[in-house]
């Protein structure tokens, strides 16, 4: 597959006729496939560093696993891949090389990409990084005034909050004491007054996070939090002030700059990190100051060793690869449209949020990376809530709706913080939800179940689980920081997988561009310029002329 002659139409392949064929007449059976294949489970767990993954009560047998295996040889996945562990300018629309995984090499490897050793570059980052975040855990960087700093604000959106949040939360258990993270990302001010309500201004360190430094939130947080600290500090001299209670972390350094923020606070990254894949890079500055250096060589090492699984292991063996390749069977020959993530795990509460982004700014596309459009259905609708609470709230529409929504269950072994309730081990009365919420799922029950337990028949279809509805088990011994990494490289491979069988590109968001200029072009409108209301369509005006009129 070359860049000259385009993507492969995943619908012109043989594997895909195929793959057709068996769809037209799929029955899928799982309490039969299980009852007369006692190796099944055997053939369909897979260990990729610590996470164990169970695909064995997904909608897959022998034949489809084989035609989506096929189909991965015929559109070259592990030729997209390789180009992209080599730096290959695979983000064709933004012509750049896509080299997160070159953020968590370790210092000893060498990539030369452009005729530059990235890995030193990455490493010569991380070190000041490192720096920086011992200063503030040791007390050693004090605000203008000598305190200590006792919170860290980390200012940005997108890529430049989602991931840094997600993983805050998910390793709260390895947290410095006495040392808080907050993040702003919304540019309503109700997301900054409130982070900053209760906050001490002497004692508060702002990390402004934006890969272009030029995002319209991301900038107006940073002036109003730049007012909050001056008007706070009282007489201090600015620049001063700037100095000891702002860093920034951007590609764009002169922009760091013109804001007044020293480049000696200044963390780069580069344009071959994409915002959604950047959590790994200088983007994740608040998390290292919380977790500390060692802990976020912890999380480097996770995502190297899934980064190793995926460049090495054979596609029938490679999870993120299978996994991908899963949805796409579920996405456009079962017609599943949205995809659940249900981690049995409270720290992990952000995880689906995060793979929002990831998975749907990366996949939800309509044309491929020549430009031409896409011959089948992409992206889904990944969407979740941490277990149980989902299981009080929607789980009904997965167990018992008319919709397939295959769903991902995410489990540790050891919990965060074990707590006992009287003689009951809590945690293993979570675990018993996981299992069971699968069991149920895959297996079902059937009218005969129903009736068995004297059930009266008006009701028994209401109380009928048809089972066959698909999940993957993703087991790992503990939420540490390692694993929290495995787990991130996997979903951002199994969205390359994807994106690779769509031939599109996973790695620009074309998308998110028009709103933000009318946004723009919008603001005098709202603000009472006449004219520029008057370009407005009609529906707009209307909403614009209701704001005007009830605004406080
Ligand atoms: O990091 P920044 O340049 O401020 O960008 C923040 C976010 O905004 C953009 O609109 C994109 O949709 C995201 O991919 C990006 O992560």
């Amino acid at each position: 597959m070359s860049d000259a002659a385009g993507p492969v139409d995943p619908t012109s392949t043989e594997a895909w006729s195929r793959l057709t064929t068996i769809a037209s007449d799929f029955a899928p059976d799982l309490r039969r496939w299980f009852a007369d294949d006692p190796g099944r489970v055997g053939r369909l767990t897979f260990d990729a560093a610590d996470l164990h993954v169970d695909l064995s009560k997904g909608l897959v047998d022998d034949d489809v696993l084989a035609a989506l295996l096929a189909l991965a040889e015929q559109v070259d996945v592990a030729g997209r891949r390789d180009a992209m562990f080599r730096g290959d300018h695979i983000n064709v629309t933004e012509d750049r090389a896509v080299l997160h995984t070159a953020l968590r090499l370790p210092a000893d490897a060498t990539l030369q990409v452009d005729g530059q050793d990235v890995v030193d570059d990455v490493h010569e980052v991380l070190d000041r990084v490192y720096a920086f975040a011992e200063q503030v855990r040791s007390g050693a960087w004090t605000g203008v005034t000598g305190e200590r700093i006792r919170t860290v604000v980390n200012i940005g959106i997108g890529g430049s909050d989602l991931g840094p949040v997600m993983a805050y939360e998910a390793l709260a258990a390895y947290r410095q004491d006495g040392l808080e993270c907050r993040f702003i990302s919304n540019i309503d001010p109700t997301d900054a007054a409130t982070t900053l309500a209760d906050l001490d201004p002497a004692s508060t360190l702002f990390i402004v996070s934006s890969k272009t430094f030029g995002t319209l939130e991301t900038l107006t947080n940073a002036r109003l939090c730049k007012q909050w600290l001056l008007d706070g500090l009282g007489g201090q001299d600015a620049a001063d002030a700037v100095a000891k209670h702002f860093v920034a972390v951007s590609t764009a350094l002169d922009k760091v700059a013109d804001f007044g923020i020293d480049p000696a606070n200044a963390f780069g990254f580069w344009d071959w990190v994409g915002g959604r894949y950047s959590v790994d890079s200088a983007i994740g500055t608040s998390l290292v100051v919380a977790i500390g250096p060692e802990g976020f060589r912890d999380l480097l090492s996770g995502f190297h060793a899934m980064d190793e699984h995926f460049r090495t292991a054979d596609l029938a063996e490679n999870v993120p690869v299978l996994m991908g390749l899963l949805n796409v069977w579920y996405t456009n020959f079962l017609d599943a449209q949205t995809h659940a993530v249900l981690p049995y795990a409270q720290l992990l509460h952000r995880f689906p949020a995060y793979l929002q982004q990831l998975t749907m700014e990366s996949n939800g596309k309509g044309v491929r990376w020549d430009g031409s459009p896409v011959t089948t259905d992409t992206g889904e609708v990944f969407w979740g809530e941490p277990g149980t609470n989902g299981q009080h709230a929607f789980y009904q529409l997965i167990h018992q709706g008319t919709r397939l929504i295959p769903a991902d269950f995410i489990a540790f072994a050891t919990p965060a913080y074990p707590l006992v309730d009287g003689a009951q081990d809590v945690h293993e009365l979570f675990l018993a939800n996981f299992f069971a919420q699968t069991r149920a799922l895959a297996f079902g029950k059937t009218a005969d179940e129903v009736r068995a337990e004297g059930t009266r028949e008006e009701i028994v279809p209401a109380r009928v689980f048809s089972g066959n509805r698909p999940t993957a088990s993703i087991m790992a011994p503990a939420l540490t920081p390692g694993v929290l990494g495995q787990l991130i490289a996997l979903y951002e491979h199994i969205t390359f997988t994807q994106g690779a069988v769509w031939g599109i590109d996973s790695f620009d968001q074309w998308g998110v561009e028009l709103g933000k200029q009318l946004a723009q072009q919008i603001s005098p409108a709202v603000g009472g310029d006449a004219e520029a209301a008057a370009q407005q369509d009609a529906s707009t005006q209307a909403l614009i002329d209701y704001y005007r009129r009830h605004r406080s």
